[in-house]
């Protein structure tokens, strides 16, 4: 059955709104898999409720964690985390999650009996091959190159050297779960840039906060040292990368559009945005939170996005609606997320009109009137909320199977309309 399309709302005046964010998914999923591995009871505060998430919970719940949701509100849940002893002879669906997919198996090498993992059609296409190497390289056995595969450990630990420059998370999932190998982990990575550096930074200092030994002193080099991860009581930040069709807003209508509680430290790439939108033409303010002004005009960029890849799709978004051209750079990892998302991206700007084209490592978009029609998500949560961003500005977009924003905000229609104020 074809997914329903979901007419995007057209602003018809500027936004003036405040968005609260939801959890982020990056330190939602860290923090739950960092309290299943530590030497105690913790409890992860404000965690994003989410497919992404859920599946997270649902795969430490199969490996023997115990997890119970107490406080839940608009802002996420707080899951109190009882580590167990890691548990084989269980199957685990990563859905379309890379947080799950990376950082679970390592984790699984530790479980007493071969643990399964499968996730969505696509998933079976991301990219998998250099952490199941290095897990074998560290001692467990791996028997596919890709989901599907079993893994089994023990996993000892030690050196190993891998090719990043498809994700980061082969770098990250390594990382999370190495303090539990007997003889820690140093990683080396050999080949083109590793991509967003600052969540593998995010990684690092949330491993430090647990009290693990973490050496990334030197560049594409990280040691860390076995012992124990520390039970915490932990409040997960606002998502900031699902800030940014939001922000997007202010600058497509011309109005504000407000995050609160929008932290003056982080690692998120998303924060990111206040330099990426301040060139776009908007004004960027920290109020309570973070204001973002937008004058009606869309200035286009030419922006490296290697480090904050994220933000591609709403970026993308904003310069196809750009009065001058724009050129995105550095993201040739893309093609391995949810979807190859330059292709992607380019299809369906150039199917409403737009003048978008792929370049090796990114796109270059020019100004040029769009038309309502079909804006496909591709199953891909960005996709679809950049689909909405194009229909501010632009009367009869379609986005098909928005429902896929539940891979990391499942109140994404809901949280849109009452920002234009049309509930
Ligand atoms: O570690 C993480 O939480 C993430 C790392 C990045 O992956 P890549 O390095 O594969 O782009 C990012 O795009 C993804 O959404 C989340
Ligand atoms: C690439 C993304 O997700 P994942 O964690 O599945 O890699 C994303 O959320 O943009």
């Amino acid at each position: 059955m074809p997914a329903p399309l979901w007419p995007a709302p057209t602003a018809t005046t500027p936004v003036s709104s405040t968005v609260s964010l939801p959890g982020s998914k990056s330190v939602t999923n860290r923090a739950l898999l960092l309290a299943a591995l530590a030497d105690g009871s913790g409890v992860v505060r404000g965690a994003l409720r989410s497919r992404d998430a859920d599946l997270m919970v649902a795969a430490l719940r199969a490996l023997g964690t115990t997890m119970v949701a107490g406080g839940e509100s608009a802002a996420g849940v707080d899951w109190h985390v009882t580590p167990g002893p890691v548990r084989g002879g269980v199957r685990i669906d990563a859905g379309l999650a890379g947080t799950v997919m990376r950082f679970v198996p390592p984790m699984a090498a530790l479980a007493d009996g071969p643990v399964h993992f499968d996730g969505d059609p696509h998933a079976r296409r991301r990219p998998m091959g250099p952490i199941l190497d290095a897990l074998r390289a560290l001692g467990a056995r791996v028997d596919n190159d890709a989901l599907p595969f079993a893994i089994e450990g023990p996993v000892t630990g030690g050196e190993v050297t891998l090719d990043a420059s498809g994700s980061s998370q082969f770098v990250s999932g390594l990382l999370l779960a190495a303090a539990r190998f007997d003889k820690g982990v140093t990683i080396r990575h050999e080949g083109p840039p590793v991509p967003s550096q600052p969540h593998i930074e995010m990684t690092v200092q949330m491993l430090r906060a647990a009290g693990v030994s973490v050496d990334d002193g030197e560049r594409d080099v990280w040691r860390v040292e076995p012992g124990p991860i520390a039970a915490r009581d932990v409040t997960v930040e606002p998502d900031l990368s699902n800030a940014a069709p939001f922000l997007a807003a202010a600058l497509v209508t011309g109005g504000t559009v407000t995050v609160p509680s929008w932290p003056a430290e982080t690692t998120q790439p998303g924060d990111a945005l206040r330099g990426l939108l301040t060139s776009m033409g908007a004004t960027v303010t920290r109020t309570a939170g973070l204001a973002v002004t937008g004058t009606g005009q869309i200035t286009g960029i030419d922006a490296d996005l290697h480090e904050v890849g994220e933000l591609t799709p709403t970026i993308a978004a904003l310069a196809a609606l750009a009065s001058t051209p724009s050129r995105i750079r550095g993201v040739s990892h893309l093609r391995g997320h949810e979807t190859d998302r330059l292709a992607a991206l380019a299809a369906e700007i150039n199917r409403l009109g737009g003048d978008a084209e792929e370049t090796e490592d990114g796109l270059v978009i020019r100004p040029r009137p769009l038309r309502g029609g079909t804006f496909h998500s591709y199953d891909d949560h960005r996709m679809a909320t950049a689909g909405a961003v194009i229909g501010l500005a632009v009367r009869g977009v379609r986005v098909e199977n928005i429902a896929t924003t539940a891979k990391t905000l499942p109140d994404f229609v809901q949280m849109w309309t009452a920002m234009l104020d049309l509930r």
